[in-house]
This record gives C-alpha cells, structure tokens and sequence, in this order.
C-alpha cells in the first residue's frame, strides 16, 4: 500500500488510514512526500508517532521526520506496488514525483505530481525556472504512458481552467472540461485523477509548443511561453462564472 498524503490528513481518513494498514505489515507502507512544505509533509511526524518504523520518502532534506532520501530514478516496492521516483525541482527544490506499476496488472499506472502538475495547470516557481518546470512537465511527466493517472497535490482544477479559457478561449474541449469541473465540484466530488493524455488537450503548461497559446503570450519559444504563461496566471484574478 503505498500511501501518499496530503495536508495534515483529517480524522477520517486518518482513521480510515490507520485501520487499513493495521493488517499490513509496515514493508507493505510507506509516506511518499512530493515536496518540504507543510501541506504535504506535515503530516509526517503523527504518522510515524503512531506507525513507528514507517518509511518516509523525500527527496528534500527538509521534508519533515524524512527516513529515506531518494533521488531520480530511485525505485522501492511497497507490497505489488513498483514505485520509480521522478525529480522535478522548480515549486520546490527537492520536489519529488512518484510513478507507481502495479505487478501483473491490467492498471493504468499513476503517477502522484505534488505542486508539480495539477490538472488544468501547474505549481508555482517558487523555488525554480521556467526551464525547469518544462523540463519537469514535458520532457520527464509528459514522457510518461499516456494513459498514465495524475494525481495532484490540489484540486486547483476549476480556477486553472478558468485561466485556461483564458489563455485558449476557442478551446471547446477546455469549455466541455470546465462544465465538467463545475459540476463535480458543485457534488463535493474531486476532479482527480486525470490522464497525462487528456492534459495535453487542455493544459496550457502542457502546451506551450501549441501556437495557439504562444501567440496569448506573444512568444515562439516553449520555455519562454512557460515563463510568460507562469507570470500571467500569478497576476491573474479568476472570475467568478
Ligand atoms: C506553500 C504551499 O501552500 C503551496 O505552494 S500550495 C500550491 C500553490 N497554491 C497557491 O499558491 C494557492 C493559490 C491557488 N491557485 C488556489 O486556488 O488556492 C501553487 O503553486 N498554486 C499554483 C497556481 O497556479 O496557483
């Protein structure tokens, strides 16, 4: 069971956590931290407090009660779960993403993203570049099976949509994917996960080698649309429809 978890779990799903894993042995567990920030690892310290000898994953030597610092290309098992670990610095500079196969199975693979990817858009560069948040979305996740499940460290989808529309505003599947989002939300259901496919079709951080979003930002250059489009979405302001 490989557990990646987000902001200081609540009760439930603590709960919850903690009644599945009673029957599992802790080599079958592990926290898999994307990034240092406290919305991601702040988690940690419970965790271990009440499942002591759990293994917790980063890639930053900052990520809190951290026990196994990995880096690109290290791989572990958790159970049948083969899990690859990505290296994707820019919102942070240890920021991890985790690839996850599943041993003789029919499953799509998954991979969990942080505040690297989310759907419809990406983290901020606080801790890097242009150049490397291109590199972490499209020539490392972008390379990834297409059919491949993104899982994010936040459901931004329906703000980042709006931005996509935005950017893109003749765009009809960004249109269909944001009535979509709308609705889910408006249900309290979650708009995760979603395919590394279908993120090349709305995305505009996955698509900056698309003409239509380079000329919204008036460049040619993928990596130079990549800075712009970040610069635009930090000063954009969502409208409310
Ligand atoms: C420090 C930690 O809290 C984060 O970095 S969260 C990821 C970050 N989120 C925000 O800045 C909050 C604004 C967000 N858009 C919202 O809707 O609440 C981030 O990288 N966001 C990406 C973005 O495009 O906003």
């Amino acid at each position: 069971l490989a557990i990646k978890f987000q902001p200081r779990p609540s009760k439930v799903t603590f709960g919850c956590f903690l009644t599945r894993i009673e029957r599992l042995r802790t080599e079958d567990v592990g926290q898999c931290t994307d990034c240092k920030t406290q919305d991601h690892a702040g988690g940690n310290e419970k965790m271990l407090r009440l499942m002591p000898g759990l293994k917790v994953y980063g890639g930053d030597d900052r990520v809190d009660c951290i026990t196994k610092k990995v880096s690109h290309s290290s791989t572990f098992k958790l159970g049948s779960l083969n899990v690859k670990c990505l290296f994707t610095p820019c919102h942070t500079t240890g920021h991890i993403c985790y690839f996850v196969t599943k041993e003789n199975s029919t499953e799509p693979p998954a991979v969990f993203t942080g505040d690297t990817l989310f759907v419809a858009g990406c983290g901020k560069f606080f801790e890097g570049t242009a150049e490397q948040m291109y590199k972490a979305l499209i020539e490392i996740l972008g390379r990834l099976p297409p059919e491949t499940r993104v899982y994010c460290g936040h459901e931004y989808t329906v703000s980042n949509l709006k931005f996509a529309r935005h950017v893109e505003p003749d765009n009809e599947v960004i249109q269909k994917k944001l009535a979509w989002a709308k609705e889910k939300c408006s249900k309290g259901e979650p708009t995760i996960p979603s395919t590394l496919a279908d993120e090349f079709t709305y995305n505009p951080f996955m698509r900056v080698k698309e003409k239509s979003v380079q000329d919204h930002v008036k460049e040619s250059d993928p990596i130079e649309t990549m800075r712009s489009l970040r610069k635009a979405k930090d000063g954009f302001r969502v409208p409310k429809e």
